[in-house]
């Protein structure tokens, strides 16, 4: 009767929820149930197995009082049950029915969820997974050159020594790095930024002074931590995905989310339970007593990571890798502009642009966090993609090249009226006898009125105006990800969007969108390629951006590209407008320059010229955030998703349940 009714919830829950590989495993569990009631509790039943003996097994035969299997049963309650129950020593009771878990895999991971989503999981943040997993394969492989570099340059200063006589040598570097003038230690641009971060790196080794005064070291695995870890998914995928790494530290403060994640180590198998472990713990205050111990810290937060950048900056080694999510895209997208400036320091402003001003102001945010402890951050890759933005940056120290910050902060003016903008820099630098200086930015870089259309500006920022791509990280990032597509679930995505970041002017801040241009002017709108064209021959640079299918990036000034406009206009006449709108105002001048919409060679991107994928639609509805788990979705949530949305999720029998929160933070609509 019991093993009936056991098979049907089995059977059931199989087909509903976990398709063919369920069933698989859930006749694993059936077994272990078979076995229990034949009194063979051996640690032979599979799920034994993959679980350990660190949990107990507590089944019964009988149970007239409560043979619902829905049930939870009560802690420490030791009525007998239709229920399986799985305890674990030193934590509090787990999991309960069988029935309310789904087997979820992504990747090589395996994640056993509730189906009252008492802990985060969002299947759309497949694509963020990847592309952290496609990053920290090329950070082990880059970081093991740069050791390799550091030991042979360490090797060669070694033997330099040894002919020199050595006190004369060691007067000499101290001069080298104490000189104020000193174009390297001043971190002048003209010397390149790899070489002053190659010099700070100390990434997690053991240099040991050889016998003959040679310099060897090791170089352990890097040390993970995921800070924000929820079911630990993402942990799991990076012990069992890519080779080479360490131990992967996941922090939660959530006891439901530290239970499923202890849970989760021990359904993978034995390179999880080796490598993962999982701590209840504050991140930040977890980080800030971990000081530098790790090689790459991952912030996957609800909404804005502003709270824990403070402490990640500070638990990196030197040369580490900082990977960090931010979902408040309503936030850094200027939808609520004195919000922003509370947790980044930056004002957004609501241009066509605003994805990649988030992008730049979490950078910005991330460097003067780091700053505050003689750090600096190198970027290697940014992206914005979904609903959230998502940037990968080394962290170095260096009270010298942190000099540089300046250089690399930018305000925007944002032109009221029409789509001019204008980058002021916060700082420059000047060179006098070979000796570099810092000095304020020159401004204003506008003048009150905007000189196209008469409009006042806005002023937003600071922004990074530094490149926020390294483009040889990307081409490693991208061929690495092709040369294994089939462990990348997200493949098609992840590589369309490396793709377009590879293409991507890196040395141009933000982007005008054709369409606006038009908008402004009331005419039709020329190709891109055509537009393209002219850009490039008027003797600028051009290219896409990914974060926008129709967005531009160009080194052109705002004057040259309205004279390509106002030539564009003299073959596409538009309707009168009134005299003092923008359009109007930018039309009532004659075009300095005479542009040239002849076709250009360049006027296709490489990957567009051999029609390689480069922005795709959302693989399915709903493909979007998440609410914060353990909430109901209520009638309110209507107005935060769309009733489609909503729908979609309560028709799911297996109710996700939301961050009203988290939505609030995220409409992707916002600008
Ligand atoms: C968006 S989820 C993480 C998702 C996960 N990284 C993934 O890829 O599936 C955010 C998690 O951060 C946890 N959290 C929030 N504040 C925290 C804090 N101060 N310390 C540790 N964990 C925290 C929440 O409990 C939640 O599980
Ligand atoms: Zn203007």
């Amino acid at each position: 009767m019991l093993a009936t009714k056991y098979e049907q919830i089995l059977a059931c829950a199989a087909v509903r929820k976990v398709g063919f590989k369920g069933i698989l495993k859930y006749k694993n569990l059936q077994n272990l149930s078979n076995e229990k009631k034949s009194g063979r509790t051996t640690a032979s039943s599979s799920f034994l197995r993959r679980f350990g003996a660190g949990f107990a097994y507590l089944s019964s035969t009988t149970n007239t009082a409560n043979n619902n299997p829905r049930t939870e049963r009560p802690e420490g309650s030791t009525r007998k049950t239709d229920n399986l129950f799985l305890y674990e020593s030193g934590l509090k009771k787990m999991s309960t029915d069988l029935n309310d878990f789904t087997i979820i895999k992504e990747g090589e991971a395996e994640i056993l969820m509730h189906a009252k989503n008492e802990v985060f999981y969002n299947k759309t943040q497949v694509n963020n997974r990847d592309i952290s997993i496609a990053v920290l394969r090329t950070f082990i492989a880059n970081r093991k050159e740069e050791h390799e570099a550091r030991l042979s340059k360490k090797t060669k200063a070694a033997s330099k020594v040894s002919e020199k006589d050595a006190s004369e040598s060691v007067q000499e570097e101290v001069a080298n790095e104490s000189t104020v003038c000193d174009e390297k230690s001043n971190g002048d641009s003209e010397v390149p930024e790899k070489v002053s971060q190659y010099e700070s790196c100390g990434l997690s080794e053991e240099p040991v002074k050889g016998t003959e005064g040679k310099v060897s070291g090791e170089l352990k695995p890097p040390r993970v931590l995921e800070a924000l870890s929820a079911s630990g998914l993402r942990a799991i995928r990076y012990a069992r995905e890519v080779e080479g790494i360490g131990q992967v530290v996941a922090l939660d403060n959530d006891k439901a989310s530290v239970e499923a994640c202890q849970r989760n180590i021990k359904f993978n198998g034995s390179v999880a339970c080796s490598k993962v472990e999982s701590h209840f713990a504050d991140a930040r205050v977890y980080m800030l007593t971990h000081p530098k111990e790790f090689d790459v810290v991952d912030l996957d937060p609800y909404g804005s990571p502003s709270v824990f950048l403070d402490s990640a900056v500070q638990s990196i080694v030197d040369g580490g890798m900082l990977m960090c999510t931010a979902t408040d895209m309503a936030v850094l997208c200027g939808g609520n502009g004195e919000v922003c400036y509370s947790k980044y320091g930056s004002y957004p402003l609501r241009g066509k642009y605003c994805h990649e001003m988030a992008l730049r102001i979490l950078l910005a945010s991330i460097e003067s966090h780091a700053n505050r402890y003689k750090r600096y951050i190198v970027p290697v890759l940014s992206v914005q993609m979904d609903f959230y933005v998502r940037v990968f940056v080394r962290v170095y120290s260096s009270a010298s090249a942190m000099k540089n910050t300046p250089l690399k902060l930018s305000y925007v003016y944002q032109c009221t009226g029409c789509d001019s903008f204008h980058l002021q820099p916060i700082g420059r630098t000047a060179t006098k006898n070979n000796c570099v200086k810092y000095l304020p930015g020159f401004g204003p870089v506008v003048p009150q009125e905007c000189s196209d259309c008469g409009k006042k500006f806005n002023m937003g920022g600071p922004i990074w105006s530094a490149p926020i791509h390294d483009q040889e990280w990307v081409t490693s990032i991208l061929a690495d990800v092709k040369s294994m597509k089939d462990r990348y679930p997200a493949y098609n995505r992840i590589s369309a969007i490396l793709t377009t970041i590879s293409e991507e002017l890196p040395d141009v801040p933000l982007f005008l969108s054709l369409h606006n241009l038009c908008a402004t002017l009331k005419c039709t709108s020329p190709s891109a390629v055509i537009f393209r064209s002219a850009v490039i021959n008027a003797g600028y640079r051009i290219s896409g951006t990914h974060v926008n299918p129709l967005g531009l990036k160009s080194d052109a000034p705002m004057d040259v590209i309205w004279d390509i406009m106002r030539c564009w206009v003299k073959n596409h006449p538009v309707k009168a407008q009134p005299a003092d709108q923008p359009g109007s105002v930018i039309l009532a001048k004659e075009p300095v320059l005479q542009a040239n919409f002849a076709r250009a060679v360049a006027s296709l991107s490489k990957a567009q010229a051999k029609k390689v994928a480069r922005f795709l639609p959302n693989p399915e509805r709903h493909w979007g955030p998440k609410l914060r788990a353990g909430r109901q979705i209520t009638s309110k949530h209507i107005s935060l998703l769309g009733p489609d949305a909503v729908n979609g999720v309560l028709n799911q029998e297996e109710v996700e349940e939301p961050d009203a929160k988290r939505q609030k933070t995220e409409d992707p609509t916002a600008c």
